[in-house]
């Protein structure tokens, strides 16, 4: 193949292509020998000798890399490297690439093209807007200086794997200096041989040592097939920078889709459709009601059959978005994709610096979780939940208010009596099995576990909420009413003094001709324990008969059981152990029966009494929080497969995950001003609503790896499966499906333009509140952490880190009140990641802040854990912003290579933040 001028030659080009499958077509191509799941090449690149057009000119020069694939025509333009500026002997810190999947063979060729940058406000400009097949734009801001090419099968095969190539100029005549490209291996030591280069760096020089010490495995390499189930579409940049000491580190970036962006909702929304059916089944089944309540119910119903209606739909709608993993910033908006998370990716940097073991810092980044669909105009959920509760509480006419955890509670009820009762039918039938084989250990196995179901089953209904439902209900049924009202007094009922009296007490339609006979419930409730004590007194007996002992009678625990019952039964005794105890089960089942019906209607009355109140809002609210939510845990889930397949070798983790918890901790960069403030309100809700979920590792039984959702919305457990080799390796606590516990925390500090007009003219008390109330909520998981975890581990955790000081520190800056006080950021990422927590960071898209916020948290762990040295800090993080994934993950969102951020933003944000000049401007997202 020709490489054509360089004017004309980028015809047909185009930036970073989908890496597709390794499909050569019909050709038979080279593949390169590559460990499974690490990218198959990586260079670094050095120019010597460059020769400036102009004499005199100082050089700024930056590499484009661009690969002609062996069986096409025409170039892919594959990556840069930075600018590297004033000097014709540049040595780039970024480097080249190809992750595991890219279709590269040692017949793949790579052409290196030189340029001597004069405006680098132009330059992202330039790259950003090459689409597949158009010309490039007019080249702006730059001049061609040379080029040079060759094979990656050369490059491999070369002595140390190193190439000095001549750049050449357009016409392939004149050399305009050397480039050399040096194959590197994260992690493998490189010969002996020290290669010194120098650069010059702002005016002084500095020697750089090319090497690298023993390697150290990061995650282990089995993990990986299970990490490549749920991340999708890896970009990874490499980088070399120097530490204080003139040795080199290198860095691995990578960013990662998850399909769990798509999949967690599906699973949560079919979840939610299968609740609010039984929930709607539920109502209809309340039995007769009086005209008022019956219309409550009818008009509910409609409403909550057209909610299901919607979710279908959107399942519906999702379900036909098989096999995505991304939803972009610019769909945020979108009605069908509200319960998918906002550009959400894993952003991992993997370090290999000198005299230290390899290190992997994982951030999440996602959109914040918020209803973008239903906007803002009122603002978010902290505002709205808390005014709709206090209207409700207020309110009460029509309906009785039962407080937002006596809800709760009555479906807590609800869903214990919905599991136990199969259950304890199952159980019950085991039993009767057992009997008919006559086999006494089976039988005292089965009436074990019949007798702690059922113990539990009873102990679900020791709730005064049940009681004073069901008073409730019986006034609502026609010609129902109370002689005495529902007493305050038992607690289910809230009214503080100032309050209204209950409404119930002005349901003055409902005739007075009845009592209400309370003991009623107590007798049925107590017939199920009774049953179950016979049950138990004739499986002692008939036990004791069979082992021919006499005398004798009724076991050893019938404290309980009710003499009557017991004798009736045994004095007629019937070798046949089926026979004996069939009539005895036949009666739990029914006493069960008679308390499920019951406690379910009057339950389902409660609930009644939440959605009876401001329909369709309350509705709405609820599917404002269901959205939030579906977002927040697509994150959550993400964040939790990936932390346990990086830490599934570390005991020390594990003993954490089951003892105390893991912690999760959020990065916002919101500002509490205009839109945004009803954002950080719905954030701040979704990710407190994470408390609710438990995860629970299972081995995964077949090649489906893919996390499944059980429960309803007041408690979510998340199964993670874990292939049997991984899962045997775990300890038994987990293995025996203990639920594992995380700890959400978010702390909030807006960066923008906007964010200085909330501080000067507006109102930053949300953001404060919501710092101060997360602060006692990390210092809350700190306590359980330092209480749990075993003293041996603690003592050396406290000699690794000062976690008391940082969390002071924290608390000081909290207080502070310091205008953006990033500070605080810094502090709770580090406390994360010091407990062995999930680190998130999330803007409005997650593209433009969240970009300049996890580069920055990048080049600060390689300056305080890897020495990087202090004069390549800003020249680290403009390497990682201009050409690292973020600005990939900017093109993949609004197809243009340029941070959204005008010059008035830019001022506005702390120093660190801002990004190089030629990558930002206007863009439209
Ligand atoms: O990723 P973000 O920081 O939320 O992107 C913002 C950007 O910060 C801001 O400057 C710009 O004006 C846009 O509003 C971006 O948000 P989009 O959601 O429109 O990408």
């Amino acid at each position: 193949m020709e490489i054509k001028e360089e004017e004309a030659s980028e015809e047909g080009q185009h930036f970073l292509p989908a890496p597709q499958a390794n499909d050569p077509g019909d050709f038979q191509f080279t593949s390169i020998q590559k460990s499974p799941n690490e990218p198959q090449l990586e260079f670094i690149l050095a120019c010597k000798d460059l020769v400036a057009p102009v004499r005199d000119r100082k050089l700024n020069t930056l590499v484009q890399i661009s690969v002609i694939h062996p069986a096409e025509q025409g170039l892919t333009r594959y990556s840069s490297t930075e600018i590297v500026e004033g000097t014709r002997d540049p040595l780039f810190l970024t480097g080249v690439t190809f992750p595991s999947e890219y279709p590269i063979y040692e017949e793949t060729k790579i052409k290196l093209t030189v340029y001597d940058v004069k405006d680098k406000s132009h330059d992202t400009v330039r790259t950003s807007v090459l689409s597949e097949h158009k010309d490039p734009p007019p080249e702006v801001g730059r001049s061609f200086l040379g080029y040079a090419s060759f094979k990656v099968g050369e490059l491999l095969k070369s002595k140390e794997q190193v190439l000095a190539l001549s750049l050449r100029t357009s016409d392939g005549g004149k050399v305009v200096g050397t480039i050399e490209v040096s194959v590197v291996k994260m992690g493998e030591i490189e010969d002996g041989e020290a290669d010194h280069i120098t650069t010059d760096v702002q005016g002084q020089k500095c020697a750089l040592v090319c090497e690298c010490p023993a390697p150290e495995s990061v995650s282990r390499k089995d993990n990986l097939p299970f990490l490549n189930a749920v991340l999708k579409n890896p970009v990874c940049k490499l980088y070399r920078f120097p530490t204080s000491d003139n040795k080199w580190m290198r860095i691995r970036e990578q960013m990662s889709e998850s399909i769990l962006s798509f999949h967690i909702p599906k699973e949560l929304i079919s979840l939610q459709i299968k609740e609010d059916l039984c929930r709607n089944q539920e109502l209809k089944e309340l039995g007769e009601l009086s005209p008022h309540w019956d219309n409550l119910r009818k008009n509910v119903l409609i409403h909550c059959d057209q909610m299901v209606n919607m979710y279908q739909d959107i399942l519906t709608e999702l379900s036909k978005e098989t096999g995505s993993s991304f939803k972009s910033s610019s769909s945020k908006g979108e009605k069908t994709l509200e319960f998918v998370p906002v550009n959400l990716h894993l952003q991992r940097m993997h370090v290999h610096s000198p005299h230290l073991k390899d290190a992997l810092y994982d951030v999440i980044t996602v959109g914040a979780p918020a209803a973008h669909f239903q906007g803002f105009k009122n603002g978010g959920l902290r505002k709205l939940l808390h005014r709709f509760e206090t209207e409700r509480r207020n309110t009460g006419y029509q309906f009785i208010y039962y407080s937002p955890e006596n809800t709760a509670k009555a479906k807590e009820v609800l869903s214990n009596i919905n599991q136990l009762q199969p259950l304890i039918a199952t159980h019950a039938d085991l039993l009767l099995n057992s009997a008919s084989q006559h086999s006494p250990d089976s039988l005292k196995n089965s009436l074990k576990m019949l007798s702690e179901k059922t113990e539990h089953f009873v102990h679900a209904f020791k709730d005064q909420l049940v009681r004073s439902a069901l008073l409730a209900l019986y006034t609502a049924r026609p010609g129902g009413v109370l002689k005495k009202p529902p007493s305050p007094k038992d607690g289910t009922e809230e009214h503080s003094p100032q309050d209204p009296p209950p409404p119930m007490r002005r349901q003055d339609s409902i005739p007075h001709h009845s009592d209400y006979d309370e003991e009623e419930w107590d007798r049925v409730w107590a017939n199920v324990g009774k049953s179950l004590n016979c049950i138990i007194a004739m499986v002692d007996k008939l036990i004791e008969r069979d082992a021919g002992s006499e005398g004798s009678s009724g076991g050893s625990q019938d404290g309980e059981k009710d003499p009557s019952l017991v004798d009736s039964i045994i004095t007629h005794p019937k070798e046949d152990w089926y026979e004996q105890l069939y009539p005895l089960i036949l009666t739990l089942k029914d006493c069960m029966g008679e308390v499920v019906n019951r406690a379910k209607q009057s339950l389902t009355f409660v609930l009644l009494q939440e959605l009876a109140y401001s329909l369709p809002q309350y509705l709405v609210l609820t599917l404002r929080r269901d959205v939030v939510f579906s977002q927040a845990l697509a994150g959550l889930v993400c964040g939790f497969i990936i932390k346990l397949h990086t830490s599934l070798h570390d005991p020390g983790f594990l003993e954490q995950l089951h003892t105390v918890g893991l912690l999760v901790q959020y990065e916002g960069l919101l500002s509490t001003y205009s839109d945004e403030i009803g954002m950080l309100e719905d954030m701040a809700v979704g990710i407190s609503d994470l408390k609710k979920v438990a995860f629970k590792i299972i081995e995964a039984k077949s090649n489906d790896v893919l996390p499944a959702i059980t429960g309803r919305r007041e408690h979510y457990v998340v199964e993670v499966k874990l292939p049997a080799r991984m899962f045997e390796t775990l300890p038994l606590q987990i293995k025996e499906g203990q639920l594992l516990h995380v700890y959400p925390v978010l702390f909030n500090v807006g960066i923008n333009e906007q964010q200085t007009l909330a501080e000067r003219f507006g109102d930053v008390s949300l953001q404060e509140s919501i710092n101060q109330e997360n602060f006692e909520l990390l210092k809350e998981y700190y306590t359980i952490f330092m209480e749990k975890m075993p003293p041996d581990y603690i003592s050396h955790f406290q000699e690794q880190n000062d976690l008391k000081g940082l969390l002071e520190n924290l608390h000081q800056n909290i207080q502070a009140k310091k205008r953006k006080n990033v500070e605080i950021m810094w502090l709770a990422a580090t406390i994360c990641r010091k407990l062995n927590g999930i680190r998130f960071t999330c803007c409005k898209s997650a593209k433009d802040r969240t970009s300049m916020s996890v580069t920055l948290e990048q080049c600060s762990i390689l300056r305080d854990e890897h020495q990087l040295h202090k004069d390549f800090f800003i020249r680290a993080l403009d390497c990682m912003r201009r050409e690292g994934c973020r600005i990939e993950n900017v093109m993949k969102n609004i197809k243009c290579r340029k941070y959204a951020f005008n010059m008035l933003q830019l001022m506005a944000f702390p120093k660190y933040y801002r990004p190089p000049e030629g990558t930002y401007g206007k863009a439209d997202t």
